[in-house]
């Protein structure tokens, strides 16, 4: 029993033992449990926490795609920006090459001209030192061109006291007489006269013959010689002509009144000589002297002379002045001459005065005038053979420099024809009657005029002076006296049966010839007739 009691309380104490090591053992089994429980919760959380990451991670792959898409194509941009680039260096190294090319010779240029610009500075330098001198040198040469400059005005002015003492030596009336050259229009029937020109060296003299049979049946052979200040022979030129005129028409620029007058039977060669041709070398002597009043303005500027010019181109047609350079109807408007006695300036009532710049106007006007003059020649047979026109140049100088100043006038004169009555047929006829009466009045009232300066000139200076005789003298008055300078150019013609015509022409110019205006003798030999 006891062994049994004992193996009772031994398993009692084993159950005890084993009881306590079970709730020991429930214990563990708990703490245990609750630390499975943490392990599983922590391993929730980390799958939890993986399968986040494993989202983030295929967030960012899935970015990390795109982004190398991306990148892809932005490396296909750069290659094509790099081609292009390639392409742009190539071109630009090709420049470059060219352009370093271009620096070479620049260089070369540049290195040439700093070469230059040294030996410059060098001269520069030189000069610099000479440069008072020079300063020096110039305010001398200055002075002297001031000392010429009024030297030269000096020598103006004396110069036209020469001029014009020369023209008045020569005679302050001229007379040139100039034969025309036969003409295809002349030739037979109409015979040569028999003119020779015995003067070879200075050209003054002019002989006329003519041979007839006396009624006893003698050879009877007539000759009249004449002498003038020049004589042109048929071959002559305009511009040989125009030579011994140029030197008076440069008188108008000094302050002088010129007229020139050609004078001569119809169809002697008046207005060839005085408005001639359209070509340079058949130009009359209105174009040339008005050319070369213009060149000497033009020479006379540099001595401080300034110049204005003005035109007027009057017709006196039976004692009627016309207005060439007009609009209106010719003999219609009524044209007053008017002396102002205190500045000796002749105006006409209503008549164009153009003011002139240039030569080249002069040339205008002239052909207007011409183009008029033919229109009323349609309506008035040979207008212009019949009446005379008169072309005027009004010239007003003042000099800048001196204060001096001038006025004076050139006046180119295209007198009618002078034939006698008989000649002109006109016997028969009214109006030819009264018009070959009109230029007949007025020519000998120039005639006239000229004769009369002449007398006061020589002494008789209470001398009436007929201007008022005639339109032509009147207008001309203060062109005619006093400072002026007259030519007379005669026209004759070569003809055998103008011998008559031509004789009394050659004596109305002796006339004028003989005659002497102002102070001055002329130095011609007297001319003689028959
Ligand atoms: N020196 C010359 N050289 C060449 N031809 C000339 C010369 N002189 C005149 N003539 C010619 O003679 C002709 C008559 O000349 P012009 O008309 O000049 O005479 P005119 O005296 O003015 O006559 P009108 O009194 O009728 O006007 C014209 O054909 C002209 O061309």
């Amino acid at each position: 029993m006891d062994a049994e009691r004992a193996k009772v309380s031994e398993l009692q104490a084993n159950h005890s033992a084993m009881a306590q090591q079970l709730a020991a053992a429930k214990t563990q089994e708990l703490a245990q449990r609750q630390e499975l429980d943490n392990v599983s919760d922590e391993i929730n959380q980390l799958r939890r926490r993986h399968a986040r990451e494993l989202e983030d991670r295929d967030d960012l792959m899935r970015k990390k795609e795109r982004d190398v898409r991306e990148l892809k194509e932005e490396l296909r941009m750069c290659q094509d920006d790099l081609e292009r680039e390639r392409d742009t260096v190539k071109s630009l190294k090709a420049t470059l090459s060219h352009q370093s090319d271009a620096h070479v010779a620049l260089t070369a240029q540049i290195s040439a001209f700093q070469a230059q610009q040294l030996a410059l500075q060098a001269q520069l330098d030189a000069g610099s030192r000479n440069g008072l001198e020079l300063t020096m040198e110039l305010e001398a040469a200055r002075k002297r061109i001031a000392e010429l400059e009024k030297e030269t005005r000096e020598a103006e002015s004396m110069r036209r006291k020469l001029h014009n003492m020369v023209q008045e030596l020569k005679g302050n009336i001229r007379v040139f007489c100039r034969v025309r050259p036969l003409l295809p229009s002349d030739l037979p029937p109409r015979a040569k006269a028999q003119i020779v020109f015995p003067d070879k060296m200075d050209h003054k003299e002019i002989v006329l013959s003519s041979s007839s049979e006396s009624a006893t049946g003698q050879e009877r052979k007539d000759e009249w010689a004449f002498a003038f200040d020049r004589v042109f022979e048929p071959h002559s030129s305009q511009a040989e002509v125009f030579e011994d005129i140029s030197q008076l028409a440069q008188s108008c620029t000094d302050g002088y009144n010129v007229c020139v007058f050609a004078y001569g039977q119809t169809g002697s060669g008046k207005s060839f000589t005085m408005e001639g041709g359209s070509t340079d070398i058949t130009a009359g002597m209105i174009p040339r002297a008005v050319e070369q009043v213009f060149r000497v303005a033009e020479e006379l500027r540099s001595k401080g002379w300034e110049y204005k010019m003005e035109g007027q181109f009057l017709e006196i047609y039976n004692e009627t002045i016309n207005d060439l350079l007009g609009k209106g109807e010719f003999d219609k408007k009524k044209h007053e001459i008017k002396h102002d006695s205190k500045t000796g300036r002749t105006t006409v009532t209503d008549v164009n005065v153009v003011p002139l710049a240039t030569s080249a106007q002069v040339r205008t006007l002239l052909s207007l005038a011409q183009s008029r003059r033919t229109v009323a020649a349609t309506l008035m047979n040979e207008r212009s053979s019949r009446s005379h026109s008169v072309f005027t140049l009004r010239i007003r100088g003042e000099n800048t420099l001196t204060g001096e100043a001038c006025e004076g006038s050139l006046n180119l004169v295209d007198l009618a024809g002078s034939e006698r009555l008989e000649k002109s047929g006109a016997a028969g006829d009214k109006d030819r009657l009264r018009e070959t009466q009109n230029i007949n009045k007025s020519l000998s009232a120039l005639g006239d005029v000229i004769a009369a300066l002449g007398e006061k000139g020589e002494g008789k200076n209470d001398k009436h002076i007929p201007y008022r005789n005639s339109k032509l003298t009147y207008l001309l008055q203060n062109s005619l006296s006093g400072n002026s300078k007259t030519l007379m150019v005669l026209n004759l013609s070569p003809l055998a049966n103008h011998l008559n015509e031509s004789l009394c022409s050659l004596r109305f110019a002796t006339k004028v010839n003989n005659t002497t205006i102002g102070t001055a003798k002329k130095q011609t030999r007297n001319a003689g007739a028959s």
